[in-house]
Protein backbone atom coordinates (compact mmCIF):
# COMPACT_ATOMS: atom_id res chain seq x y z
CA UNK A 1 0.00 0.00 0.00
CA UNK A 2 1.47 3.48 -0.97
CA UNK A 3 0.62 6.67 0.90
CA UNK A 4 1.13 10.16 0.67
CA UNK A 5 0.56 12.91 2.08
CA UNK A 6 -0.24 16.44 1.64
CA UNK A 7 -0.54 19.37 3.87
CA UNK A 8 -1.85 22.87 3.29
CA UNK A 9 -2.18 25.76 6.07
CA UNK A 10 -5.17 24.58 7.68
CA UNK A 11 -5.44 20.82 7.46
CA UNK A 12 -3.64 17.39 5.87
CA UNK A 13 -4.81 15.40 3.91
CA UNK A 14 -3.25 11.07 4.34
CA UNK A 15 -4.37 9.20 0.89
CA UNK A 16 -3.79 5.69 0.35
CA UNK A 17 -3.83 3.73 -2.75
CA UNK A 18 -7.11 2.13 -1.83
CA UNK A 19 -8.89 5.67 -1.75
CA UNK A 20 -8.77 6.41 1.71
CA UNK A 21 -8.25 10.04 2.55
CA UNK A 22 -7.89 11.56 6.09
CA UNK A 23 -8.84 14.88 6.33
CA UNK A 24 -6.89 15.80 9.43
CA UNK A 25 -6.68 18.64 12.21
CA UNK A 26 -3.45 20.21 12.95
CA UNK A 27 -1.22 19.26 16.16
CA UNK A 28 0.68 21.99 18.29
CA UNK A 29 3.90 19.92 17.47
CA UNK A 30 3.53 21.12 13.63
CA UNK A 31 4.90 24.42 14.39
CA UNK A 32 6.34 24.00 18.05
CA UNK A 33 8.70 20.69 17.94
CA UNK A 34 10.21 18.65 20.90
CA UNK A 35 7.08 19.23 22.63
CA UNK A 36 7.32 17.24 26.06
CA UNK A 37 4.01 14.62 26.09
CA UNK A 38 2.87 13.80 30.08
CA UNK A 39 0.64 10.27 30.87
CA UNK A 40 -3.05 11.05 30.58
CA UNK A 41 -4.18 11.63 34.03
CA UNK A 42 -7.45 9.39 33.37
CA UNK A 43 -5.28 6.36 33.83
CA UNK A 44 -5.75 6.69 37.07
CA UNK A 45 -9.27 7.94 37.57
CA UNK A 46 -11.63 5.27 39.14
CA UNK A 47 -14.62 6.28 36.99
CA UNK A 48 -12.41 5.44 33.52
CA UNK A 49 -9.54 2.69 34.49
CA UNK A 50 -11.98 -0.01 34.45
CA UNK A 51 -12.96 0.53 31.29
CA UNK A 52 -11.48 -1.80 28.87
CA UNK A 53 -9.65 0.39 25.77
CA UNK A 54 -10.54 3.76 27.36
CA UNK A 55 -8.15 5.35 25.18
CA UNK A 56 -8.62 5.49 21.29
CA UNK A 57 -6.07 4.08 19.27
CA UNK A 58 -4.35 7.25 17.45
CA UNK A 59 -4.92 5.98 14.08
CA UNK A 60 -8.38 5.44 14.75
CA UNK A 61 -10.80 7.44 11.90
CA UNK A 62 -14.15 8.05 11.40
CA UNK A 63 -15.26 7.85 7.90
CA UNK A 64 -17.59 10.21 5.93
CA UNK A 65 -19.81 8.11 4.02
CA UNK A 66 -21.70 5.30 5.64
CA UNK A 67 -23.32 3.39 2.81
CA UNK A 68 -20.57 2.07 0.25
CA UNK A 69 -20.77 -0.33 -3.04
CA UNK A 70 -18.70 -3.18 -2.73
CA UNK A 71 -15.94 -1.43 -5.33
CA UNK A 72 -16.44 1.91 -3.76
CA UNK A 73 -13.19 3.44 -2.85
CA UNK A 74 -12.87 4.06 0.73
CA UNK A 75 -13.59 7.86 0.84
CA UNK A 76 -12.98 10.65 3.57
CA UNK A 77 -12.25 10.27 6.84
CA UNK A 78 -11.83 11.89 9.95
CA UNK A 79 -9.16 11.47 13.14
CA UNK A 80 -11.79 9.52 16.00
CA UNK A 81 -12.31 11.68 18.94
CA UNK A 82 -11.21 10.95 22.09
CA UNK A 83 -8.79 10.10 24.96
CA UNK A 84 -5.49 9.64 23.93
CA UNK A 85 -2.70 7.85 26.17
CA UNK A 86 -0.23 10.43 26.29
CA UNK A 87 -1.23 14.35 26.79
CA UNK A 88 0.60 17.81 26.41
CA UNK A 89 -0.38 19.57 29.10
CA UNK A 90 0.50 19.41 32.28
CA UNK A 91 -2.93 19.84 34.36
CA UNK A 92 -1.29 22.71 36.55
CA UNK A 93 -0.07 24.24 33.62
CA UNK A 94 -4.14 24.63 32.14
CA UNK A 95 -5.25 27.85 31.78
CA UNK A 96 -8.53 27.57 29.82
CA UNK A 97 -11.05 29.59 28.62
CA UNK A 98 -14.62 28.89 27.21
CA UNK A 99 -16.77 31.70 24.44
CA UNK A 100 -20.15 31.33 23.09
CA UNK A 101 -21.05 33.48 19.88
CA UNK A 102 -23.57 33.79 17.86
CA UNK A 103 -27.34 33.41 18.86
CA UNK A 104 -28.89 31.66 21.10
CA UNK A 105 -29.28 27.89 21.35
CA UNK A 106 -30.57 25.16 23.55
CA UNK A 107 -27.93 23.18 25.65
CA UNK A 108 -25.21 25.83 25.03
CA UNK A 109 -25.03 25.96 29.24
CA UNK A 110 -24.48 22.63 29.02
CA UNK A 111 -21.44 22.48 26.45
CA UNK A 112 -19.99 24.75 29.15
CA UNK A 113 -21.09 22.98 32.30
CA UNK A 114 -19.26 20.21 30.53
CA UNK A 115 -16.10 21.63 29.72
CA UNK A 116 -15.31 22.91 32.87
CA UNK A 117 -16.48 19.60 34.67
CA UNK A 118 -14.64 17.72 31.89
CA UNK A 119 -11.41 19.57 32.63
CA UNK A 120 -11.97 19.50 36.24
CA UNK A 121 -12.50 16.02 37.09
CA UNK A 122 -10.91 14.14 33.82
CA UNK A 123 -7.67 16.42 33.89
CA UNK A 124 -7.41 17.82 37.77
CA UNK A 125 -8.04 21.40 35.39
CA UNK A 126 -8.33 24.04 37.80
CA UNK A 127 -7.98 27.25 35.50
CA UNK A 128 -10.94 27.94 33.58
CA UNK A 129 -11.87 31.36 32.43
CA UNK A 130 -15.85 32.44 31.04
CA UNK A 131 -15.19 34.93 28.31
CA UNK A 132 -18.19 37.49 28.39
CA UNK A 133 -20.68 38.37 25.93
CA UNK A 134 -19.06 36.64 22.68
CA UNK A 135 -15.64 37.40 20.88
CA UNK A 136 -15.83 40.98 21.39
CA UNK A 137 -15.55 40.05 25.50
CA UNK A 138 -11.85 38.92 24.91
CA UNK A 139 -10.56 42.49 24.59
CA UNK A 140 -13.73 44.72 26.44
CA UNK A 141 -15.40 42.79 29.12
CA UNK A 142 -13.86 41.10 32.36
CA UNK A 143 -13.96 37.38 32.37
CA UNK A 144 -16.25 35.45 34.38
CA UNK A 145 -14.03 32.41 36.45
CA UNK A 146 -15.68 29.06 36.33
CA UNK A 147 -15.69 26.39 38.93
CA UNK A 148 -17.62 23.09 38.95
CA UNK A 149 -19.87 24.90 41.91
CA UNK A 150 -20.37 27.49 39.75
CA UNK A 151 -21.59 25.75 36.88
CA UNK A 152 -23.08 22.80 38.99
CA UNK A 153 -27.45 23.76 37.86
CA UNK A 154 -26.65 26.21 34.25
CA UNK A 155 -27.93 23.06 32.34
CA UNK A 156 -31.14 23.44 33.58
CA UNK A 157 -31.35 26.68 32.02
CA UNK A 158 -31.98 28.25 28.54
CA UNK A 159 -29.68 31.05 27.00
CA UNK A 160 -25.77 31.26 28.20
CA UNK A 161 -24.01 32.21 31.39
CA UNK A 162 -21.24 34.03 29.59
CA UNK A 163 -23.75 35.71 27.14
CA UNK A 164 -23.29 36.03 23.65
CA UNK A 165 -22.90 38.36 20.51
CA UNK A 166 -22.30 38.76 17.00
CA UNK A 167 -19.72 40.84 15.46
CA UNK A 168 -16.62 42.12 17.35
CA UNK A 169 -14.41 40.01 16.15
CA UNK A 170 -10.89 41.32 15.89
CA UNK A 171 -8.92 38.74 15.77
CA UNK A 172 -5.05 40.57 16.64
CA UNK A 173 -7.29 41.79 19.96
CA UNK A 174 -8.40 38.52 20.80
CA UNK A 175 -4.97 36.83 20.43
CA UNK A 176 -3.19 39.41 22.54
CA UNK A 177 -5.73 38.80 25.44
CA UNK A 178 -5.11 34.86 25.12
CA UNK A 179 -1.92 35.55 25.02
CA UNK A 180 -1.51 38.53 27.61
CA UNK A 181 -3.76 35.78 29.90
CA UNK A 182 -1.70 33.36 29.50
CA UNK A 183 -4.22 31.05 27.83
CA UNK A 184 -3.62 27.92 26.27
CA UNK A 185 -6.68 25.92 26.10
CA UNK A 186 -9.66 27.85 23.74
CA UNK A 187 -13.09 26.68 23.89
CA UNK A 188 -15.21 27.89 20.77
CA UNK A 189 -19.07 27.64 21.05
CA UNK A 190 -21.13 29.11 18.22
CA UNK A 191 -21.95 28.22 14.33
CA UNK A 192 -20.72 28.48 11.06
CA UNK A 193 -19.69 32.31 11.37
CA UNK A 194 -17.74 31.66 14.87
CA UNK A 195 -16.14 28.46 13.30
CA UNK A 196 -14.95 30.95 10.98
CA UNK A 197 -13.49 33.12 13.35
CA UNK A 198 -12.04 30.16 15.65
CA UNK A 199 -9.83 29.11 12.19
CA UNK A 200 -8.35 32.79 11.60
CA UNK A 201 -7.99 32.87 15.69
CA UNK A 202 -5.81 29.42 15.13
CA UNK A 203 -3.67 30.34 12.15
CA UNK A 204 -2.85 33.70 14.08
CA UNK A 205 -1.64 31.88 17.22
CA UNK A 206 0.07 29.78 15.21
CA UNK A 207 1.69 32.44 13.05
CA UNK A 208 3.05 33.81 16.51
CA UNK A 209 4.12 30.24 17.34
CA UNK A 210 2.05 29.96 20.88
CA UNK A 211 1.33 26.65 22.78
CA UNK A 212 -2.38 27.20 22.56
CA UNK A 213 -5.31 24.38 21.37
CA UNK A 214 -7.67 25.96 19.85
CA UNK A 215 -11.03 23.87 19.61
CA UNK A 216 -14.87 24.60 18.31
CA UNK A 217 -18.19 23.13 19.46
CA UNK A 218 -20.53 24.25 16.58
CA UNK A 219 -23.76 25.55 17.56
CA UNK A 220 -26.37 26.39 15.30
CA UNK A 221 -30.48 25.84 16.36
CA UNK A 222 -30.66 25.85 12.12
CA UNK A 223 -28.80 22.86 11.83
CA UNK A 224 -26.99 24.09 8.89
CA UNK A 225 -23.60 23.12 9.83
CA UNK A 226 -22.06 20.07 7.51
CA UNK A 227 -20.75 16.73 7.99
CA UNK A 228 -21.94 16.31 11.18
CA UNK A 229 -25.07 14.36 12.17
CA UNK A 230 -26.85 17.00 13.67
CA UNK A 231 -26.16 19.90 16.05
CA UNK A 232 -27.04 19.96 19.44
CA UNK A 233 -30.52 22.02 20.40
CA UNK A 234 -32.16 21.11 16.93
CA UNK A 235 -33.91 18.21 18.95
CA UNK A 236 -35.12 20.47 21.52
CA UNK A 237 -36.13 23.32 19.39
CA UNK A 238 -38.17 21.03 17.09
CA UNK A 239 -39.94 19.44 20.13
CA UNK A 240 -40.68 22.83 21.23
CA UNK A 241 -42.13 23.70 18.22
CA UNK A 242 -44.61 21.15 18.34
CA UNK A 243 -46.14 22.93 21.21
CA UNK A 244 -46.61 26.03 18.41
CA UNK A 245 -47.78 23.88 16.22
CA UNK A 246 -50.04 22.20 18.24
CA UNK A 247 -51.80 25.64 19.04
CA UNK A 248 -51.92 26.51 15.62
CA UNK A 249 -54.13 23.02 15.08
CA UNK A 250 -56.34 23.64 18.17
CA UNK A 251 -57.00 27.26 16.88
CA UNK A 252 -57.66 26.09 13.54
CA UNK A 253 -59.78 23.03 13.91
CA UNK A 254 -62.26 25.42 16.21
CA UNK A 255 -63.50 28.01 13.61
CA UNK A 256 -65.16 27.64 9.73
CA UNK A 257 -62.41 27.81 7.82
CA UNK A 258 -59.91 28.16 10.37
CA UNK A 259 -56.03 28.83 8.95
CA UNK A 260 -53.05 28.10 11.64
CA UNK A 261 -49.83 29.41 10.35
CA UNK A 262 -46.70 28.61 12.54
CA UNK A 263 -43.53 30.79 11.38
CA UNK A 264 -40.32 28.59 12.57
CA UNK A 265 -36.16 29.57 12.33
CA UNK A 266 -34.29 28.55 9.54
CA UNK A 267 -32.76 31.66 7.66
CA UNK A 268 -31.59 29.41 4.58
CA UNK A 269 -31.92 25.96 5.63
CA UNK A 270 -35.57 24.23 6.52
CA UNK A 271 -34.54 21.52 8.76
CA UNK A 272 -36.36 22.78 11.87
CA UNK A 273 -39.96 23.22 9.49
CA UNK A 274 -39.14 20.05 8.02
CA UNK A 275 -38.78 17.97 10.96
CA UNK A 276 -41.11 19.58 13.03
CA UNK A 277 -43.90 19.32 10.48
CA UNK A 278 -42.99 15.27 9.89
CA UNK A 279 -43.13 15.07 13.69
CA UNK A 280 -46.61 16.95 13.92
CA UNK A 281 -48.73 15.39 11.33
CA UNK A 282 -50.94 18.07 12.05
CA UNK A 283 -49.25 19.89 9.11
CA UNK A 284 -51.04 20.58 5.93
CA UNK A 285 -48.21 22.34 3.89
CA UNK A 286 -44.83 23.29 5.38
CA UNK A 287 -42.74 26.28 3.19
CA UNK A 288 -38.27 26.27 3.33
CA UNK A 289 -36.17 28.36 1.85
CA UNK A 290 -35.01 25.19 -0.12
CA UNK A 291 -38.07 25.03 -1.73
CA UNK A 292 -39.63 27.85 -4.01
CA UNK A 293 -43.19 28.11 -3.82
CA UNK A 294 -45.93 30.06 -5.86
CA UNK A 295 -48.99 31.53 -4.45
CA UNK A 296 -51.22 31.83 -7.52
CA UNK A 297 -52.85 29.52 -10.19
CA UNK A 298 -52.28 26.05 -10.89
CA UNK A 299 -50.44 24.36 -8.54
CA UNK A 300 -49.99 26.86 -5.94
CA UNK A 301 -50.34 27.36 -2.85
CA UNK A 302 -54.22 29.24 -2.75
CA UNK A 303 -55.26 26.73 -4.75
CA UNK A 304 -53.97 23.80 -2.47
CA UNK A 305 -55.33 25.84 0.48
CA UNK A 306 -58.50 25.97 -0.66
CA UNK A 307 -59.08 22.37 -1.47
CA UNK A 308 -57.74 21.18 1.86
CA UNK A 309 -60.18 23.56 3.48
CA UNK A 310 -62.98 22.23 1.37
CA UNK A 311 -62.20 18.65 2.29
CA UNK A 312 -61.06 19.73 6.02
CA UNK A 313 -62.61 22.93 6.92
CA UNK A 314 -59.29 23.60 8.16
CA UNK A 315 -55.54 23.47 7.86
CA UNK A 316 -51.78 24.34 9.37
CA UNK A 317 -49.04 25.93 7.43
CA UNK A 318 -45.37 26.27 8.63
CA UNK A 319 -42.98 27.98 6.92
CA UNK A 320 -39.68 28.59 7.81
CA UNK A 321 -38.28 32.43 8.00
CA UNK A 322 -36.42 31.79 4.86
CA UNK A 323 -38.82 30.69 2.96
CA UNK A 324 -39.90 32.65 0.28
CA UNK A 325 -38.16 35.73 0.52
CA UNK A 326 -37.64 35.82 -3.53
CA UNK A 327 -41.31 36.85 -3.43
CA UNK A 328 -41.44 39.69 -0.91
CA UNK A 329 -40.92 42.95 -2.06
CA UNK A 330 -37.15 44.30 -2.23
CA UNK A 331 -36.03 45.87 0.73
CA UNK A 332 -33.15 47.83 1.26
CA UNK A 333 -30.41 45.47 2.10
CA UNK A 334 -30.24 45.09 6.03
CA UNK A 335 -26.90 43.34 7.83
CA UNK A 336 -26.40 42.30 11.76
CA UNK A 337 -23.44 42.85 13.14
CA UNK A 338 -21.80 39.79 11.82
CA UNK A 339 -22.88 40.82 8.88
CA UNK A 340 -26.01 38.28 8.10
CA UNK A 341 -28.44 39.52 5.65
CA UNK A 342 -31.52 40.76 8.04
CA UNK A 343 -35.23 38.87 6.38
CA UNK A 344 -37.90 40.69 5.50
CA UNK A 345 -41.24 38.55 8.02
CA UNK A 346 -42.30 36.41 5.77
CA UNK A 347 -45.14 34.84 8.32
CA UNK A 348 -46.96 38.30 8.00
CA UNK A 349 -46.61 38.66 4.54
CA UNK A 350 -47.77 35.14 3.77
CA UNK A 351 -50.63 36.18 6.01
CA UNK A 352 -51.54 39.23 4.52
CA UNK A 353 -51.16 37.68 1.32
CA UNK A 354 -53.98 35.19 2.14
CA UNK A 355 -56.76 37.09 4.00
CA UNK A 356 -56.24 39.08 0.86
CA UNK A 357 -56.99 36.21 -1.54
CA UNK A 358 -59.93 34.09 0.23
CA UNK A 359 -61.25 37.28 1.98
CA UNK A 360 -61.15 40.29 -0.70
CA UNK A 361 -61.00 37.63 -3.92
CA UNK A 362 -62.96 34.46 -3.10
CA UNK A 363 -65.38 36.05 -0.83
CA UNK A 364 -64.56 33.07 1.27
CA UNK A 365 -64.71 33.49 5.50
CA UNK A 366 -61.51 32.62 6.39
CA UNK A 367 -60.66 32.31 10.21
CA UNK A 368 -56.63 33.06 10.35
CA UNK A 369 -54.12 32.89 13.28
CA UNK A 370 -50.45 33.76 13.07
CA UNK A 371 -48.35 31.76 15.54
CA UNK A 372 -44.53 32.78 15.83
CA UNK A 373 -43.01 31.35 18.37
CA UNK A 374 -39.34 32.07 16.82
CA UNK A 375 -37.15 32.64 20.35
CA UNK A 376 -39.63 30.43 22.15
CA UNK A 377 -38.62 27.48 20.13
CA UNK A 378 -34.42 28.58 21.25
CA UNK A 379 -34.31 29.94 24.16
CA UNK A 380 -35.52 26.99 26.61
CA UNK A 381 -33.37 24.51 28.67
CA UNK A 382 -31.92 21.31 25.72
CA UNK A 383 -33.79 18.05 26.82
CA UNK A 384 -32.63 14.99 27.93
CA UNK A 385 -31.34 13.85 24.76
CA UNK A 386 -29.27 16.93 24.02
CA UNK A 387 -27.66 17.12 27.56
CA UNK A 388 -26.39 13.98 26.74
CA UNK A 389 -25.25 14.66 23.35
CA UNK A 390 -24.12 17.98 24.91
CA UNK A 391 -22.14 16.19 27.02
CA UNK A 392 -20.26 14.30 24.14
CA UNK A 393 -19.53 17.07 22.72
CA UNK A 394 -17.69 18.95 25.26
CA UNK A 395 -15.79 15.71 26.79
CA UNK A 396 -14.41 15.07 22.95
CA UNK A 397 -13.13 18.85 22.99
CA UNK A 398 -11.56 18.56 26.00
CA UNK A 399 -9.81 15.36 24.97
CA UNK A 400 -9.05 16.41 21.52
CA UNK A 401 -7.23 20.16 22.94
CA UNK A 402 -5.53 18.14 26.05
CA UNK A 403 -4.23 15.58 23.44
CA UNK A 404 -2.29 18.66 21.33
CA UNK A 405 -4.80 18.53 18.57
CA UNK A 406 -5.92 22.59 17.17
CA UNK A 407 -7.57 24.06 15.00
CA UNK A 408 -10.31 21.45 14.88
CA UNK A 409 -14.05 21.69 15.90
CA UNK A 410 -15.67 18.15 17.07
CA UNK A 411 -18.95 16.68 16.28
CA UNK A 412 -20.89 12.76 15.21
CA UNK A 413 -20.04 11.88 12.03
CA UNK A 414 -22.11 8.83 11.08
CA UNK A 415 -22.69 8.43 15.02
CA UNK A 416 -19.36 8.44 16.01
CA UNK A 417 -17.41 11.61 17.09
CA UNK A 418 -14.86 12.83 15.53
CA UNK A 419 -12.19 15.68 14.90
CA UNK A 420 -12.87 17.66 11.61
CA UNK A 421 -10.87 20.42 10.47
CA UNK A 422 -12.85 24.13 10.37
CA UNK A 423 -12.91 24.77 6.83
CA UNK A 424 -14.85 21.28 6.25
CA UNK A 425 -17.73 22.66 8.48
CA UNK A 426 -17.41 26.58 7.47
CA UNK A 427 -17.20 25.99 3.36
CA UNK A 428 -21.32 25.30 2.72
CA UNK A 429 -23.98 25.35 4.00
CA UNK A 430 -25.86 21.91 5.74
CA UNK A 431 -29.21 22.21 3.80
CA UNK A 432 -32.26 20.12 2.92
CA UNK A 433 -31.83 18.89 -0.43
CA UNK A 434 -35.42 18.70 -1.84
CA UNK A 435 -34.69 16.10 -4.49
CA UNK A 436 -33.88 13.38 -1.52
CA UNK A 437 -36.16 11.07 0.40
CA UNK A 438 -36.67 12.88 3.82
CA UNK A 439 -38.42 15.59 2.14
CA UNK A 440 -40.25 13.12 -0.31
CA UNK A 441 -41.27 11.54 2.87
CA UNK A 442 -42.54 14.78 4.07
CA UNK A 443 -44.64 15.52 0.69
CA UNK A 444 -45.78 12.46 0.96
CA UNK A 445 -47.12 12.98 4.56
CA UNK A 446 -48.83 16.18 3.89
CA UNK A 447 -49.78 16.20 -0.05
CA UNK A 448 -49.31 19.20 -0.22
CA UNK A 449 -47.83 20.48 -4.48
CA UNK A 450 -44.58 20.17 -4.43
CA UNK A 451 -44.32 23.44 -6.74
CA UNK A 452 -42.06 21.97 -9.09
CA UNK A 453 -42.58 21.17 -13.10
CA UNK A 454 -41.06 18.08 -14.00
CA UNK A 455 -39.01 20.41 -15.94
CA UNK A 456 -37.72 21.86 -12.95
CA UNK A 457 -37.32 18.85 -11.28
CA UNK A 458 -34.95 17.49 -14.24
CA UNK A 459 -33.22 20.77 -13.68
CA UNK A 460 -32.70 20.28 -10.08
CA UNK A 461 -31.50 16.56 -10.23
CA UNK A 462 -28.79 18.14 -12.79
CA UNK A 463 -27.70 20.87 -10.35
CA UNK A 464 -27.98 17.96 -7.42
CA UNK A 465 -25.93 15.16 -9.23
CA UNK A 466 -28.17 11.91 -9.82
CA UNK A 467 -29.90 10.62 -6.25
CA UNK A 468 -27.50 7.04 -5.83
CA UNK A 469 -27.96 4.95 -3.09
CA UNK A 470 -24.37 5.78 -1.77
CA UNK A 471 -25.32 9.49 -1.37
CA UNK A 472 -29.36 9.26 -1.17
CA UNK A 473 -29.72 8.06 3.23
CA UNK A 474 -32.56 6.77 4.95
CA UNK A 475 -32.39 9.92 7.87
CA UNK A 476 -31.05 13.40 7.82
CA UNK A 477 -27.84 12.86 8.04
CA UNK A 478 -27.30 10.84 5.32
CA UNK A 479 -29.29 12.81 3.32
CA UNK A 480 -26.89 15.89 4.04
CA UNK A 481 -24.22 14.06 2.35
CA UNK A 482 -26.10 14.50 -0.79
CA UNK A 483 -25.54 18.59 -0.49
CA UNK A 484 -21.91 18.23 -0.33
N1 LIG B 1 -15.58 35.25 8.44
C1 LIG B 1 -15.45 35.56 9.74
N2 LIG B 1 -14.21 35.80 10.27
C2 LIG B 1 -14.07 36.10 11.56
N3 LIG B 1 -15.09 36.19 12.44
C3 LIG B 1 -16.32 35.97 11.98
C4 LIG B 1 -16.58 35.64 10.61
N4 LIG B 1 -17.90 35.47 10.45
C5 LIG B 1 -18.46 35.69 11.65
N5 LIG B 1 -17.52 35.98 12.58
C6 LIG B 1 -17.74 36.28 14.00
O1 LIG B 1 -18.33 35.15 14.63
C7 LIG B 1 -19.31 35.56 15.58
C8 LIG B 1 -20.62 34.85 15.36
O2 LIG B 1 -21.03 34.97 13.99
P1 LIG B 1 -22.58 34.99 13.58
O3 LIG B 1 -23.25 36.12 14.27
O4 LIG B 1 -22.64 34.92 12.12
O5 LIG B 1 -23.19 33.71 14.28
P2 LIG B 1 -22.93 32.18 14.04
O6 LIG B 1 -21.72 31.76 14.77
O7 LIG B 1 -22.93 31.88 12.58
O8 LIG B 1 -24.16 31.56 14.78
P3 LIG B 1 -25.69 31.47 14.28
O9 LIG B 1 -25.76 32.00 12.88
O10 LIG B 1 -26.02 30.02 14.37
O11 LIG B 1 -26.47 32.27 15.24
C9 LIG B 1 -19.42 37.07 15.48
O12 LIG B 1 -18.76 37.64 16.59
C10 LIG B 1 -18.75 37.41 14.16
O13 LIG B 1 -18.09 38.66 14.19
O1 LIG C 1 -32.34 37.63 16.15
P1 LIG C 1 -31.00 37.01 16.24
O2 LIG C 1 -30.53 36.81 17.62
O3 LIG C 1 -29.97 37.68 15.39
O4 LIG C 1 -31.13 35.54 15.68
C1 LIG C 1 -31.93 35.17 14.61
C2 LIG C 1 -31.25 34.16 13.76
O5 LIG C 1 -30.53 33.20 14.46
C3 LIG C 1 -30.70 31.92 13.90
O6 LIG C 1 -31.43 31.16 14.80
C4 LIG C 1 -29.40 31.23 13.69
O7 LIG C 1 -28.83 31.04 14.96
C5 LIG C 1 -31.50 32.13 12.63
O8 LIG C 1 -32.38 31.11 12.30
C6 LIG C 1 -32.22 33.41 12.93
O9 LIG C 1 -32.51 34.13 11.78
MG1 LIG D 1 -24.57 31.56 11.19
Amino acid sequence: MTTSSSSSSSSDFICCENGYVLEDVPHLTDYISDLPTYPNPLQDNPAYSVVKQYFVNVDDTVCQKIVVHKDSPRGVHFRRAGPRQRVYFESDEVHACIVTCGGLCPGLNTVIREIVCGLYHMYDVRKVLGIDGGYRGFYSRNTIPLTPKVVNDIHKRGGTILGTSRGGHDTSKIVDSIQDRGINLVFIIGGDGTQKGASVIFEEIKRRGLKVSVAGIPKTIDNDIPVIDRSFGFDTAVEEAQRAINAGHVEAESQENGIGIVKLMGRYSGFIAMYATLASRDVDCCLIPESPFYLEGAGGLFEFMEKRLKENGHMVIVIAEGAGQDLLAKSMDQQDASGNKLLQDVGHWLSDKIKDHFTRQRKMVINLKYIDPTYMIRAVPSNASDNVYCTLLAHSAVHGAMAGYTGFTVGPVNGRHAYIPFYRVTEVPNKVVITDRMWARLLASTNQPSFLSPKDIIEEKKVEGPPTQLLDGENCMDDKLVSK
